[in-house]
């Protein structure tokens, strides 16, 4: 299957093609979603800060006006990355997904952290730079870990002051310099829990733009320890038994695909599809 959506750095001296806005709020939408056509979106009255090339959907190129803020557009109104990602057509959330995060990391490297100087995007390639330093900055990824732990019919989940209310998921955390995904995986483990675990397998991976997570999911078994929640990070967790589960994570997220996949081999069900 060929995908809809491609990565690309594209001319913007070049006219034409579909055009998304985003500000401090969001994405701009209206009842057609959230690309328009670039030179109508160019001749509204928005303070764009950058503009970027970014891909191919459907063949058409695709430009991100990344403003500095909020404008009003008639008929439209301003989403946030989260609200598309629960609500639209997988496609354009991933055509959304990398925009913010392309969007935030150029915003976020206007000037050169070495001298201070303003920096330049460089033609053709996905990176800022410095000439005086001869410095380039990439596009900011995060490597974080994202584990299910079971023992038998019981799964562990928990719950961040931050989730929605009841809703219970997988243990996470951000990569330290210096460690593996191994070693990452069972220190938040401890960190997070206190428990310690064996047999960890790795699952698989998915984007996760916010703000710019690569999520690698595993699996784990249990192998020792009681639970104790790391104060202020995890306000409950628990075991669930897989026929007794609280609310879940959203679908298109990893976490539910982790628990989704180990709930459908203990009761012989079929298998969930990793979204990309
Ligand atoms: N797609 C999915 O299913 C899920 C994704 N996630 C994502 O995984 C990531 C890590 O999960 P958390 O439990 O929040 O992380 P965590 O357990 O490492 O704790 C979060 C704390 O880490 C620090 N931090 C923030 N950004 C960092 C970075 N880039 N590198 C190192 N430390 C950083 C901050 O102090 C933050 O409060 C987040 O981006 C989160 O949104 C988490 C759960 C499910
Ligand atoms: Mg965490
Ligand atoms: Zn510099």
């Amino acid at each position: 299957m060929t995908s809809r959506w491609t990565t690309a750095v594209l001319d913007t001296d070049q006219p034409g093609g579909w055009a998304v806005a985003r500000s401090p709020e969001g994405f701009l939408f209206d009842d057609n979603g959230a690309l328009f056509p670039r030179e109508w979106l160019k001749r509204q009255d928005l303070s764009v800060l950058a503009e970027h090339g970014i891909g191919h959907l459907d063949g058409e190129p695709v430009y991100l006006l990344e403003l500095r803020s909020v404008s009003e557009v008639p008929g439209c109104g301003w989403k946030g990355l989260r609200a598309f990602m629960l609500e639209s057509d997988h496609t354009v959330y991933k055509v959304l997904g990398y925009a913010a995060q392309i969007g935030t990391w150029a915003r976020e490297h206007r000037f050169c952290g070495n001298c201070g100087q303003p920096m330049t995007q460089v033609p053709r390639e996905r990176a800022m730079y410095c000439q005086p330093c001869d410095l380039r900055s990439y596009p900011r990824i995060s490597p974080s870990m994202i584990v299910l732990i079971t023992r038998g019919d019981e799964i562990l989940l928990a719950r961040s002051p931050r989730f929605v209310t009841g809703v219970y998921s997988t243990l996470a955390g951000f990569a330290e310099p210096g460690e593996s995904a191994e070693d990452c995986l069972i220190r938040e483990v401890r960190e997070e829990v206190q428990i310690e675990v064996k047999n960890i397998q790795y699952i698989g991976s998915q984007c996760w733009p916010f703000p710019h997570s690569m999520m690698l999911g595993f699996h784990a078994e249990y192998a020792g320890g009681e639970i104790v929640c790391q104060e202020d990070e995890i306000e409950d967790a628990q075991w669930f038994n897989v026929h007794e589960l609280p609310p879940l994570p959203a679908s298109r997220s990893i976490a539910r695909y982790l628990i989704d996949v180990y709930v459908a081999r203990r009761l012989g069900h079929a298998e969930p599809v990793l979204p990309g």
